[in-house]
């Protein structure tokens, strides 16, 4: 386990180094990811693939697997974090997309759209703690939650034109739906990655926080809103907002799954990749 859990309390989620006799650590073999239940029946999901939780097949099963464990066990509520102090979540594992076979793009992405369908339309309310980067399919993760609140002085969004390809059109949606049209189309066809008070500006994200206690305090507070509304009327709420999205992705699953394919197979796309990732090594080098 790691050195840090979460301890609740009666008031809330607050971190701590010890683990709580409240605090039960859930059943289930994860390499990637830490599970753990409040009295209240919240849980805490951390993600902890290091260094920068990049999405691989692997951890997208883990957290598909634990979404199905929380719907059967009825969850009371999800907060959704990082181990790391500096990166929520990296997107996609690059070298899953990068010079790999059809079937491998293939697999990655349609599991995505698997947690896409779990988290985005879950029955328990969801809130992602933002506590670093969160480019790309980090920002996707952090959209599939009903609420997001981020660390300060980190950065947020949608870079996938960086990358040398375009967001899918499910993803497209969900970035209208929260910041609306004509600030998505900007973001979206810069490849514009918000710093956190941006983010806020923008209503990328929901709140701010100075750093992880307080982001877990709100995420809290986001989660105690509903202790006095009755979770099936909340659950019909939520599910006829998402309703049209979450039927697209669910019936058109391998349509998108192929056009993912295609378009990252492309040779132009995988030239734009292979610059994108020295780029990322030149940064690092330089930075040493
Ligand atoms: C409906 C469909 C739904 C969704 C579709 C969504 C599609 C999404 C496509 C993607 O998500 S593609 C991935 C895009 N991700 C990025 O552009 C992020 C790239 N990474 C960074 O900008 C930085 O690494 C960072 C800001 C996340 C962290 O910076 P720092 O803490 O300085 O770490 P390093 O840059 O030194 O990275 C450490 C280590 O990790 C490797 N790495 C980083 N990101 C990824 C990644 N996404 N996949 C695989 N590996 C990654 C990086 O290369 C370093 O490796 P070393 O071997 O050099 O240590």
């Amino acid at each position: 386990m790691s050195s840090y859990v979460y301890k609740t309390t009666r008031r809330g989620v607050l971190l701590a180094k010890t683990v709580s006799y409240q605090v039960r650590l859930c059943s289930g073999n994860f390499r990637h990811l830490e599970v753990l239940k409040d009295e209240n029946n919240v849980a805490i999901v951390t993600m902890k693939r290091a260094p920068v939780n990049s999405l691989n097949t692997e951890l997208l099963t883990e957290i598909s697997s634990v979404l199905t464990d929380l719907e059967e066990t009825k969850c009371s509520g999800m907060i959704l974090t990082s181990f790391s102090d500096k990166v929520f979540c990296s997107g996609l594992d690059i070298y899953e997309i990068f010079k790999s076979k059809p079937s491998a793009i293939g697999t990655s992405f349609s599991t995505l759209l698997e947690v896409f369908i779990k988290l985005y339309g879950s029955t328990f309310p969801t809130v992602a703690a933002i506590t670093g980067h969160a480019p790309a399919g980090g920002c996707v993760l952090g959209l599939f939650c009903e609420y997001r609140i981020m660390v300060q002085n980190f950065k947020i969004g949608l870079n996938e034109d960086q990358l040398g390809f375009n967001a899918p059109s499910p993803i497209v949606k969900l970035m209208i739906n929260t910041i609306g049209h004509r600030n998505a189309e900007l973001a979206l066809t810069s490849g514009r990655l918000f710093t956190t008070s941006q983010a806020l500006q923008v209503g990328l994200v929901d709140e701010i926080a100075k750093d992880r206690t307080e982001a877990f305090e709100k995420a809290d507070g986001f989660l105690r809103r509903f202790e006095m509304i009755p979770p099936l009327a909340r659950n019909f709420t939520k599910q006829s907002m998402r309703r049209a999205l979450l039927q697209d992705v669910t019936i058109n699953r391998e349509k998108y799954t192929e056009g993912f394919v295609s378009m990252i197979s492309l040779h132009e796309v995988q030239q734009s990749i292979a610059a994108y990732l020295d780029n990322l090594k030149n940064k690092k080098r330089n930075a040493h």
